[in-house]
């Protein structure tokens, strides 16, 4: 349980209570799956909403990933607000209505639940980030492009962003590898368009993290502007500032780069509020959730007009 003063946050148990509702509120339109089990084994769930939700339609397809991060528990609240506001306002609000009917959109709220239980006590918060395997990992180093390549993460297993002994050694970035990769039907990837929700900053990043550079193997000056293009209209909606990952500081073994580069699906990072602070940062009080998560309404809906082009 979160300390009370903080009780509308969501534990693991209570994301999935939230899931189970939404299904059983809109059995038409959400269809929940998993991606697999985390270490401690406990199910990584994974949300469908779309019309006609129990078959696969050839529509264009976009993926939410929330709390790679133990301690960023704003996250789930956004992957949750998602899942809410995609599912409720279908029939009354007529772009959500739109984008469900023209789109399959994916939500995880947990990418790290072991983590995500793990960082809060009764009493406050331990300010964890990485997952609960044996020696933890920091998930967002330990996926497969460029793993490990060029300063953008630690070897040092007490460190807190160590990579891990290889790529997609944690249960948790190989189980939402396997998602995405089974999202490869007739041999093409349906899943166009990416957010991974991290707090906090208020940036709004795109690949790649591993280089400086902004045009590597597999980005393009076009393919960079328009991630840049994209990344600047959404910050415009959100107040969030937009830069490549990298000018923030090199990462390697990012998800944004796996998704880019393996898979070509625009995939952004959103760091979330506040804008700044010490570990204060990454627990805003639960007052803000409705309004800070609200926050990216329209920077959702404008990616998922853009998965369609
Ligand atoms: N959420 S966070 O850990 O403070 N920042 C992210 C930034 C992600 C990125 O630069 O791609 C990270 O270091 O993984
Ligand atoms: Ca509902
Ligand atoms: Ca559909
Ligand atoms: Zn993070």
């Amino acid at each position: 349980e979160f300390p009370p003063e903080d009780g509308d946050y969501h534990t693991y148990s209570e994301t999935l209570a939230e899931i189970e509702e939404a299904a059983t509120d809109h059995p038409g339109i959400v269809d929940s799956t998993s991606a697999g089990s985390s270490a401690l084994g406990r199910d990584i769930p994974v949300v469908k909403i779309s019309d006609r939700a129990d078959i696969d339609e050839a529509e264009p397809e976009v993926l939410f990933t929330c709390n790679q991060h133990a301690r960023e528990h704003l996250t789930a609240e956004m992957c949750l607000h998602i899942l809410r506001r995609y599912t409720d306002g279908y029939g009354s609000d007529p772009e959500i209505t739109e984008d469900v009917d023209s789109r399959e959109i994916w939500v995880v709220p947990m990418v790290n639940p072991d983590g995500a239980t793990y960082d809060v006590t009764r009493t406050g918060y331990r300010g964890w980030r990485r997952n609960r395997q044996g020696t933890p990992v920091d998930l967002n180093r330990n996926w497969g492009y460029q793993w490990g390549c060029c300063g953008g993460s630690s070897g040092n297993p007490s460190q807190p962003t160590y990579r891990g002994p290889a790529p997609f050694s944690a249960p948790e970035t190989s189980a939402v590898r396997d998602f995405v990769e089974s999202r490869v039907v007739g041999g093409r990837q349906r899943i166009t368009a990416h957010i991974d929700f991290h707090s906090f900053s208020e940036l709004v990043l795109w690949p790649y993290g591993y280089t400086t550079a902004d045009t590597a193997p597999g980005m393009t000056r076009e393919q960079y502007r328009r991630f840049a293009e994209l990344g600047n209209a959404m910050a415009g909606t959100n107040g969030y500032t937009p830069m490549q990952s990298s000018d923030l500081y090199v990462t390697d073994g990012s998800v944004n780069d796996w998704m880019w580069a393996e898979h070509g699906i625009l995939s952004f990072t959103f760091e979330m509020y506040p804008g700044g602070g010490g570990f204060d940062g990454f627990y805003p009080p639960d007052e803000v959730i409705q309004r800070e998560t609200s926050r990216n309404d329209e920077a959702v809906a404008m990616l998922l007009d853009e998965a369609g082009n």
